[in-house]
């Protein structure tokens, strides 16, 4: 094979590709040659340690055999056929997570595939609302459910609704006009350390129902609203991009909220789905069933794009009535179906959901370790290949960046504490950073080994010294302001 040019590619890179989340002159190259496991490999055979797992979606890592000699079969079968014709990849695919993994469960009623997370919220969106015939959805603060169209408006993080932000600092992002039609509300997050309405868990629960503060408040919004102009919530059980991880109550109060005001749980599990949290799906860890779920990354570790939308049995009976008047290209192609099959029977051979389990027992002990050594580790937070770790400047656990979800760039993203974090950690080889300034989001695959949990920490214990040292600073600098 002849050999890659990389400052040619590097050029056509530069010249023709339309960048994220950086301006062209920003942006730095990063170039990947191959990848392995949970190691990407630059061109010069730098091996990088990826602690986000890309965007906490190479489930069984990078590569996997099981999951590539299945394409390569399936290659050998199929180029493409749409989604009104039947193959066995698909059939299959919908049995192994109909059956083999959610057979216990009564609420499960059909499943339609599409290629994304957006995608798969879009569908969610058009069931919901055609099935109550109901306009409003609700969404929450710091909610990541895509950037398409309908999904964007339920994405609520400041910081990434496809809007553009300029480099000077104090700018006003300018955002999508005329997104939101205004059917869209928004509940506050579970966010219990930096409470949007001002509360302290532990002293927030309503003395009769025992509620949270937020879910009164959300309750009272759809109250507000009218419950029967709701067609539904949607949730993430665990915040993944806005990076929060819900009190134990919270869940099984929005799904009582639901039932109480006969609306939809829509439960997005595109990031939380197939082991990142140690159960299969997110929702299990809280005892409850939801009335529609989303899935996509992990749902084929990303090796070919791939979603898909389960309903309950009463809207699959519903839609069963009707001729549904939808159609996506590639919805159910075979070869992305037949790496879904292969993702799922990998992930039940190997028993990757409680070897997720195990390994989040041990993520959650050492980071706890270095929350007991950096006075900058505020909280830690999360299970089985997915934590948060918010960083804090002072004892009073006030964030570095005072906007914090809320940011949208109106400062230098080099001053994050993540981007520290991300440039020091770099220097040991291994990639950890974050979404929102001033939270860590941890990922790795579910397959990842003790020893690369241990490289991560130490790489993130010499990023804290360094980071430490930046909180005693600004520490210095606003004594002597004052
Ligand atoms: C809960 C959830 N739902 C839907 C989507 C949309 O799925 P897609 O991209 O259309 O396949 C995503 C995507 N996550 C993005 C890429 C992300 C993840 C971590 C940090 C920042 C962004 C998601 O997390």
């Amino acid at each position: 094979m002849s050999k890659t040019d990389w400052s040619l590619v590097e050029e056509w890179d530069n010249k023709y590709i339309l960048r994220t989340f950086s301006t062209q002159d920003e942006y730095q190259t990063v170039p990947i040659e191959s990848t392995e496991g949970d190691y990407l490999v630059m061109p010069d055979g730098t091996r990088l340690l990826d602690f986000f797992n890309q965007l906490y979606c190479v489930n069984t890592g990078q590569r996997n055999k099981k999951i590539n000699d299945a394409i390569k079969k399936a290659l050998d079968r199929y180029g493409y056929v749409w989604d009104t014709f039947t193959t066995d990849y698909k059939a299959k695919a919908a049995k192994l997570i109909m059956e083999d993994i959610l057979g216990e469960e009564d609420w499960p009623g059909k499943i339609r595939f599409v290629s994304t997370g957006s995608e798969a919220n879009e569908t969610a969106l058009f069931l919901a609302r055609l099935y109550k015939n109901r306009p409003n959805v609700i969404t929450r603060e710091y909610g990541f459910h895509g950037w398409t169209g309908g999904a964007s408006t339920l994405t609520r993080i400041k910081g990434v609704r496809s809007g553009i932000t300029e480099t000077e600092e104090d700018t006003t992002p300018r955002h999508i006009p005329g997104r939101n039609d205004g059917t869209i509300a928004v509940a506050p997050s579970p966010n219990c350390m930096r409470c949007s309405l001002g509360h302290t868990y532990g002293s927030c629960h309503d003395k009769e129902t025992g509620e949270l503060a937020c879910v009164t408040y959300t309750r009272r919004m759809i109250e507000n609203k009218g419950p029967e102009q709701v067609a539904g919530i949607v949730t993430e059980v665990t915040q993944g991009a806005g990076s929060v991880k819900p009190p134990k109550e919270y869940i099984p109060q929005i799904r009582k909220m639901t039932k109480d005001l006969d609306i939809l749980w829509i439960v997005d599990e595109v990031l939380t789905g197939f082991g990142r949290t140690g159960n299969w799906f997110n929702y299990q860890e809280y005892g409850v069933e939801p009335d529609i779920m989303t899935m996509a990354k992990g749902i084929s570790s990303s090796t070919i794009p791939a979603g898909a939308v389960i309903v309950n049995k009463e809207i699959a009976e519903f839609m069963d009535q009707y001729r549904w008047e939808t159609v996506s290209t590639y919805s159910g192609h075979p070869i992305a179906m037949a790496a879904v099959c292969a993702n799922i029977e990998y992930m039940i051979e190997e028993n990757l959901i409680e070897k997720a389990d195990e390994t989040g027992q041990y993520i959650g002990k050492r980071l706890n370790e270095l929350k007991e050594k950096h006075p900058t580790v505020g909280l830690v937070a999360g299970s089985g290949v997915l934590w948060i770790v918010e960083l804090v400047k002072d004892e009073q656990n006030r964030p570095f960046i005072p906007l914090d979800r809320n940011t949208s760039h109106e400062v230098d993203p080099s001053s994050y504490p993540i981007n520290i974090v991300n440039a020091k950690a770099m220097e040991k080889g291994v990639l950890i950073g974050g979404f929102v300034p001033n939270t860590l989001r941890i990922g790795c695959s579910l397959n990842t080994s003790k020893e690369d949990v241990d490289k991560m920490i130490d790489a993130l214990d010499y990023a804290l010294d360094h980071l430490d040292k930046v909180a005693e600073d600004m520490q210095t600098k606003e004594k002597v302001v004052e």
